[in-house]
């Protein structure tokens, strides 16, 4: 498996504002870039809190980037997956409609009716006693033939990423914005870390329309 942290942030390092609310920090081109990197992953990751404050769609927006996944015998779109302890994705988020395959990653503590609820709409993987355990829901993920993983976010999922050790690769697209507030999310939320802090080897700098895009392998 092979997995891509792809995130925006402000010049700042925010990925959003203190309200939550998702702002464009991308610009065209970036944007067209995440497409093309959604088309080349089998899956894209998010956490329940970037559905319940964005509901995203995660699917490939070009249509001639779909014809070449089927071309290449994929499905038209990857799959979508939420990381969601206690089974808060809404029944009717767009990440669960028909236009791909969607997997939810819940933990033991979610309620019996909101996983019956979601089952119908989505394969489930239980794993974790009051969190998902991300290694072990990333394993079974795997098992089903899903290697190449792309994390769209949000900071919480992207802190737990690098406290276990999952990510291969940070693609950061630092845009033009100032966004500031000490609540605003930022791209590694979480506890933080105090020490043995994940370092990072950069591989290349280039820039994207009125942004640098920062890519990085965890060593
Ligand atoms: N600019 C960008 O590229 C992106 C921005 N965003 C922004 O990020 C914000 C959402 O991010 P967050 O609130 O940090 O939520 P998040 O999307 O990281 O989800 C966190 C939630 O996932 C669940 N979870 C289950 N197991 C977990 C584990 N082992 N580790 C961590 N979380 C686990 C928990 O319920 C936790 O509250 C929104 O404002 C959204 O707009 C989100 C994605 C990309
Ligand atoms: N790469 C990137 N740049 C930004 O400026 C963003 N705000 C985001 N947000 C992510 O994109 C998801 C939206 O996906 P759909 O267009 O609905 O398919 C959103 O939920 C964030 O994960 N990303």
């Amino acid at each position: 498996m092979h997995v891509v942290v792809n995130a925006a942030t402000s010049a700042d390092g925010k990925l959003s504002t203190r309200r939550r609310e998702q702002i464009a920090i991308s610009g065209d081109e970036d944007f067209e870039r995440v497409d093309r990197l959604r088309a080349d992953s089998d899956a894209v990751v998010v956490g329940v809190g970037t559905v319940l404050a964005d509901d995203p769609h995660l699917t490939v927006k070009d249509d001639s980037l779909c014809d070449q996944r089927r071309e290449r015998g994929e499905p038209e779109h990857p799959a979508r997956v939420v990381v969601d302890s206690k089974a808060r994705t809404p029944s009717d988020a767009a990440v669960l409609d028909d236009a791909a395959a969607s997997y939810v990653c819940v933990s033991e503590v979610a309620p019996v009716d909101r996983r019956m609820d979601l089952s119908d709409h989505a394969r489930l993987v239980t794993a974790g006693d009051d969190r998902v355990d991300l290694l072990r829901a990333f394993a079974a993920l795997e098992s089903s033939g899903l290697e190449r993983i792309m994390v769209e976010g949000g900071g919480e999922l992207i802190f737990s990423l690098f406290e276990v050790g999952l990510v291969d690769e940070l693609r950061v697209f630092v845009g033009p914005t100032v966004i500031g507030g000490r609540d605003a999310p930022t791209l590694a939320d979480g506890e933080g870390f105090v020490e043995e802090f994940p370092t990072l080897s950069l591989e290349t700098i280039r820039r994207v329309g009125d942004g640098a895009l920062l890519t990085w392998t965890a060593g």
